[in-house]
């Protein structure tokens, strides 16, 4: 089901002070698409995911979810809709003296699901989210990934059509992140799940968001297609955010040394890398030395930073740079070190 933010603010009244949580916004979510909103604190990403099933009523704008105009609901019809709206969060938010089928039977109690066909439909989520053996265990007694998998459920419960995942994995280590990353993607296909997932890691925008806004300051300040946003960052908070996960240092004595030139350079595919050097070595009387290189992945397509130093000729530099930069699928950048 698609989402769709028409000028949307959130302004809170704190002690006589004004906070701009989130300036006048327009955001549409495409049904079964995975969008993701990274910032950093502060920057009005869970203001903005409270907006769209309204725990947050907007200080201005409309949201609309499918074909409902939640912002003109009255609160009855708004408190059935938003079961269809599921939720997840950094905490898991867990009756933590309840064992897991309890966890999950509380929610169905609550929106009046069909007695007779609760357990059933508790063995299909817990299939559904890996946890069919953990049914009797405390949730006390879970992992952090384990909860995750329990609020996953709790979420799917009522079949909703969209869910919102709020810092899903920021309490989770690197590899459980995965592990959970993997069964979003697997219930958004399955699903055709919308997801709107808000985060400040890379590593999670990454591997899951088709499309991506970066916010900063209460508002979206770039917006796109994952890999095209960060093959081609144009705000400095995007560039900051691509340069966290490369990472790059130069050591002193090179960045201060005038003979050296450091050029850093960006490849949109697997194998130029290699391929692209040897070329160069070939085809330039210079000496070219490698500082640090990676590939990542950004959505399952490789985005390489190759950083190299070279010294020669001023003429002959000026040549490299120029034939760099008319080479496709090779950019110079300059954010990057
Ligand atoms: N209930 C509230 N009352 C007053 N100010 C609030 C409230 N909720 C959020 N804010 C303020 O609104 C701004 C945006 O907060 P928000 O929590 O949406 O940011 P965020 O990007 O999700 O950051 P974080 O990851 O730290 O939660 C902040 O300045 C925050 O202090």
């Amino acid at each position: 089901m698609s989402i769709q933010l028409d000028n949307v603010s959130k302004t809170y009244y704190l002690k006589g002070r004004t906070v701009e949580a989130l300036k006048p916004t327009s955001l549409s979510v495409q049904t079964g698409e995975i969008y993701g909103l990274i910032g950093y604190s502060g920057a009005g990403k869970s203001t903005l995911l409270r907006l769209i099933n309204l725990l947050e009523q907007p200080s201005s704008g409309t949201v609309t979810v499918g074909d409902d105009n939640l912002t003109e609901m009255s609160a009855k019809d708004l408190r059935i809709r938003r079961q269809k709206i599921g939720m997840i969060f950094q905490q898991f938010n867990l009756i933590e003296s309840k064992t897991v089928y309890e966890n999950i039977e509380f929610v169905l109690k609550a929106s009046k699901y069909d007695k007779k066909d609760v357990p059933a439909r508790i063995e299909e989520l817990l299939n559904l989210v890996g946890l069919n053996d953990k049914s009797n265990i405390s949730a006390s007694n879970l992992s952090g990934g384990q909860k995750q998998r329990v609020g996953i459920a709790r979420a799917l419960a009522n079949n909703p059509d969209i869910l919102l995942c709020d810092e899903a994995t920021s309490a989770l280590d690197p590899d459980t992140t995965k592990s959970i990353l993997n069964l979003l993607k697997s219930i958004n296909k399955s699903l055709g799940l919308t997801i709107v997932i808000i985060t400040h890691e890379m590593e999670v925008i990454k591997e899951i968001a088709d499309r991506v806004g970066v916010m900063s300051a209460g508002e979206i300040v770039e917006s796109g297609e994952t890999y095209e946003l960060f093959s081609h960052p144009k705000a400095e908070i995007t560039k900051d955010f691509v340069q966290e996960i490369y990472n790059f240092e130069v050591p002193e004595q090179i960045t201060e040394s005038s003979e050296n030139q450091i050029i850093t350079i960006q490849f949109l595919s697997e194998n130029a890398e290699e391929n692209y050097l040897n070329q160069l070595y070939r085809d330039f009387d210079l000496d070219i030395s490698i500082l640090n290189g990676r590939i990542e992945y950004i959505k399952d397509q490789p985005l390489g930073f190759l950083m190299f130093q070279v010294s020669g000729e001023t003429e002959e530099i000026s040549r490299l740079k120029t034939h760099i930069d008319e080479t496709n699928g090779i950019e110079r950048v300059g954010y990057i070190g």
